[in-house]
């Protein structure tokens, strides 16, 4: 081994974050911990399960994460950015996106309005709300309905569209942002079977270019998508690991699972 290998060898590697860390990450409602001292790690392209019984805090996390709602204590990190408490908006130009379980879009606008939007839903507020939608799709807005399966759908007014496409267009909605991190509420919640399948293959097809996070109680969906679950229970993190991990630590089962396992829950 020459010098120069072996300063190269002795050298550290460089420790880039994770885009996501939360440290000791609680809220109180009241004096209800509703999330408690949560540490999270969520890797670049990473698609991250939550899972936990109602009331575990599923939401309550996605809604510090997003900054709706303001952390009693603990932190929040994006890559090397703490981003606690700097608000919603801030966090949403800062690279996260979040979709709700109930789409938020505008049911008397067209697909493409909507997108149009969403485009801009972090930039001037006011120009916004008087701009007319003379111009064309930008090539993102035509990409992201394209990946959602809205191409054709685009002069359609959204209140025409089926439940599943409208949670597509919600995700396009955020898509169009370019976000790093994606939360999303339940999204194959209410789908018809051949709107589940598709859509766990665009949540597959999206994991690696943006970072996933994803609650889900539709166990069958869980196993078809996820890598690592993490397991929430009275606020606090039960337990992490794969899907095969998860369905046999005993205490999730005594928790959460039952005697079902993660396919057949
Ligand atoms: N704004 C609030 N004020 C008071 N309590 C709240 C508030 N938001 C949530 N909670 C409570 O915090 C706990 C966690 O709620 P959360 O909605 O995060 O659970 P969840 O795991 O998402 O449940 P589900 O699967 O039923 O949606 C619940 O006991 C809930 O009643």
């Amino acid at each position: 081994m020459n010098a120069v290998t072996r300063i190269e060898a002795a050298r550290p590697q460089a420790a880039t974050p994770p885009i996501l860390t939360t440290r000791n990450l609680t809220v109180r409602f009241d004096d209800f911990p509703a999330v408690s001292n949560v540490d999270l790690s969520i890797e670049d392209g990473e698609l991250r399960v939550i899972i936990g019984a109602n009331g575990a805090g599923k939401s309550t996390l996605l809604d510090l994460l997003c900054g709706k709602v303001l952390p009693s204590e603990g932190e929040i990190w994006l890559r090397d950015r703490n981003i606690t408490g700097i608000g919603e908006a801030a966090i949403a130009r800062g690279g996260v996106g979040r979709k709700f379980q109930t789409p938020a879009v505008f049911k008397e606008m067209t697909v493409l309005e909507n997108l149009q939007i969403a485009s801009n839903r972090y930039v001037k507020v006011r120009d916004n709300l008087f701009r007319r939608f003379s111009r064309g799709p930008t090539d993102r807005e035509l990409a992201v309905a394209e990946r959602t399966g809205l191409s054709s759908f685009m002069k359609r007014k959204a209140g025409e569209l089926s439940h599943g496409q409208l949670q597509w267009l919600e995700l396009a909605m955020v898509l169009s942002q370019d976000p790093k991190v994606i939360l999303l509420d339940e999204p194959a919640a209410g789908m018809t079977a051949a709107e589940t399948d598709k859509t766990a293959e665009l949540l597959l097809a999206l994991a690696g270019e943006h970072t996933v996070l994803v609650i889900e109680h539709d166990m069958a969906f869980v196993r078809r998508i996820c890598r690592t679950i993490t397991v929430l229970h009275q606020g606090s993190v039960l337990a992490e690991g794969t899907a095969d991990d998860i369905e046999k630590n005993p205490a999730v089962i005594e928790a959460y699972l039952g005697s079902a396992t993660l396919s057949h829950a």
